[in-house]
Parts: structure tokens; sequence; C-alpha cells
């Protein structure tokens, strides 16, 4: 249903929470169009409510495990009832197992959020090469808003009307980002790649359906998109954890080495936890979650996934 409660159709001050690598890029997005962009990192001399004010919209790239504390520091704060709140975090909340937008709503009802997410690996932006990108809300013009904040001759921004379904398009896709890497680290070759990716795909629309998401969102830049370019990219974090367990490294040498946050290895655990309480079949999520666990080995998981019992596609 399109609700459109954003009275702000030409937003000029952007903060952007989190400098990160994904806030500095989409900062550097938005200061590059024009728009007065303030970051915010935990670990600046700026405070948190100076930043804030006049603020017309607030983009998060917070990592998951930051988010619930951010957005309990930022309702403690005199917030208009008019700014936009846009989130990019891929991530799930281990408490609530529920997602970052779902968070911000919940702190602030009546604002409008919009859902940043799509095929975007940080450095490739940051070099200027092209890459596109979806913006969904209930709220469409807060979407156009947020579309015209980002947009550029090298970054095309979509609005969708389904942000779950962008939401957990790019936040599952980080689980089969962690199988694809372990498939390429074992050398497992085009067709094993190609099935994982499929099936990735089906697993992943039946858990958002579950969720409440829409099917064809899923098949869009935020789902399968996604879930091309991560799982295809040794830039991607997820994709190296992956790959370096099948290397034969353990979890925490491979988080130990990993430059920034691979948010798929928490995702699975909320994920199974989800599935289990629901009862949705996710086999290669729990194959990828008994890996992290340190459970089985990478070939193991791939025997658990081939002997499974013969089924129709
Ligand atoms: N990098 C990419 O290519 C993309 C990333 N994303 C998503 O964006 C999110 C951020 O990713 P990325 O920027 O790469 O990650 P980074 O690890 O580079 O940055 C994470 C940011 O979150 C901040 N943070 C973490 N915990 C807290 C907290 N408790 N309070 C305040 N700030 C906190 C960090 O602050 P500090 O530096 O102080 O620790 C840092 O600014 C993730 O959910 C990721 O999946 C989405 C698309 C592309
Ligand atoms: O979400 C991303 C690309 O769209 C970034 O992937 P990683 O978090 O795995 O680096």
């Amino acid at each position: 249903m399109i609700n459109p409660k954003s009275k702000i159709q030409n937003p000029k001050s952007i903060v952007i929470l989190g400098s990160g690598a994904w806030g500095t890029t989409l900062a550097s997005l938005a200061s590059k169009n024009g728009y007065d962009v303030r970051l915010w990192s935990r670990q600046g001399s700026v405070l948190l409510e100076d930043i804030l004010e006049g603020a017309h919209i607030v983009l998060s790239a917070i990592s998951m495990k930051g988010v619930a504390s951010v957005v309990a520091q930022v309702q403690s704060l005199p917030v208009s009832p008019d700014t936009i709140f846009v989130t990019a975090t891929k991530g799930l909340d281990p408490a609530a197992t529920s997602t970052p937008s779902q968070l911000w709503q919940a702190a602030f009802p009546t604002n409008p959020v919009v859902v940043l997410s799509g095929p975007n690996l940080s450095k490739e932006i940051q070099q200027g090469l092209p890459a596109a990108t979806v913006v969904a809300s209930t709220d469409a013009i807060a979407a156009s808003s947020v579309q015209a904040v980002f947009s550029s001759p090298s970054f095309r921004v979509y609005t969708n009307a389904d942000p779950l379904g962008v939401e957990l398009g790019g936040t599952l896709k980080n689980v089969m980002a962690i199988a694809a890497g372990t498939c390429d680290g074992l050398q497992l070759g085009t067709n094993a790649k190609a099935a994982l990716l499929t099936r990735g795909l089906t697993e992943i629309i039946r858990i958002g359906n579950h969720w409440g998401a829409q099917t064809e969102t899923f098949y869009g830049l935020s789902g399968l998109g996604d879930l091309l370019a991560t799982c295809n990219s040794s830039l991607s974090r997820n994709y190296q954890v992956g790959y370096f367990l099948a290397q034969g490294k353990t979890l925490s040498e491979v988080l130990a080495e990993l430059e920034g946050t691979a948010e798929g290895v928490n995702t699975t655990s909320v994920l199974i936890q989800r599935a289990n309480a629901k009862g949705i079949s996710v086999p290669i999520s729990y194959q990828v979650y008994r890996l992290l666990q340190g459970e089985i080995t990478p070939l193991s998981a791939v025997e658990a996934l081939m002997l499974r019992d013969s089924k129709p596609e």
C-alpha cells in the first residue's frame, strides 16, 4: 500500500550515520550531487545531537551490531516528524529477528523510512564504476526524494514499493555469498556454482515470502542482482569468509583478517533461529550455519546438500 506521508520533497541536508566503507561511499555520492552532507562516527568529535539538527534525511550505514543502540540514541534526541530515515544496513537484529528498517520504523512510527539496497560493492563505486541500486518505501514521495539525492550518471537509482523484500534480498544473499565463496574455494566448478545460486535464490524467496515480502522483488536488483554481485566477487567480505573457510582457516582466523564487516555470519544464526521457529526449510543456509559453527567441514557441507532426498524442483 502506498502511504505518501513524506512532506519533504526537496531535501538539502543529509546526515550519514556510520563512516565505514559504505557510509563514506554514500556520503561521497550525495556530496558530488551538491547536497549538504554530514558524516557521523561514534569515534568523531561531533555530538550526534548537533549533527542531527535540521537534517532532512538521516541515512544509517551502521553495521547491524550497532543499529539498535544508534536507533535508541537518535530516539532520545529531538528529530523532526518530517525527517526521512534511510537504512543501508544489510543484517538482522539478533534480539528481535527484526530487519533494520523495522527497528527504525518502530522507533519513529510516523516518519518515512526508506531502504537502500542493491548490488553495491563499495570499492567499485568509489572508483566511479557504473552501478545501480534500489530505494524502497511505502512512502513513494520519500523514496523519490532519496532517489534524487544519490542518482548520477554512474549511479542509477530505482524506486520500489516493497521495502521488506528489498531489505531481505540484500540481507539474505550474504548467507549465500558465504556458501558461494566456499564453493569457489573448494574449486567445485561452474555447474555447482550455478546450482547453488539458483537454489539459493529459491531459498531466499521462500524465507522472504514467509516474512511478508513479494516474490518479484527478489528477481530485481536488490535480490538476484545483489546475489550475483556478492557471490561472484572477491571484494565481498561474505564471499571471502566462505572462501577462506574452504582454504582450511577457522572462522576466528578469517574474521581477524577481514577488512570491515561480514554481516552474513550473524545473519545466518538469526535466520536459522527464525527458520526453526517457523518450520521453514532452508537447507543451504543450514549447512552454512553448521560450517560457521565449526560442526562440519566445507566438503561435508557439500555432501550433505547433494545427498538430500530427491524432490521436484
Ligand atoms: N561495504 C559495502 O560494499 C556495502 C555495505 N553494506 C552494508 O552497510 C553496512 C555497513 O557496512 P560497511 O560500511 O562496509 O562496514 P564497516 O565495518 O566498514 O563500517 C561499519 C560502521 O558501523 C559503525 N558502527 C558499528 N557499531 C556501531 C555502534 N555500536 N555505534 C555506532 N557506530 C557503529 C562503525 O563505526 P566504527 O568505525 O566506530 O566501528 C562503522 O562506521 C553493513 O550492514 C553492510 O552489509 C551495504 C552495501 C555495500
Ligand atoms: O552488500 C554488498 C554488495 O552489494 C557488500 O557485500 P559484503 O558485505 O559481502 O562485502
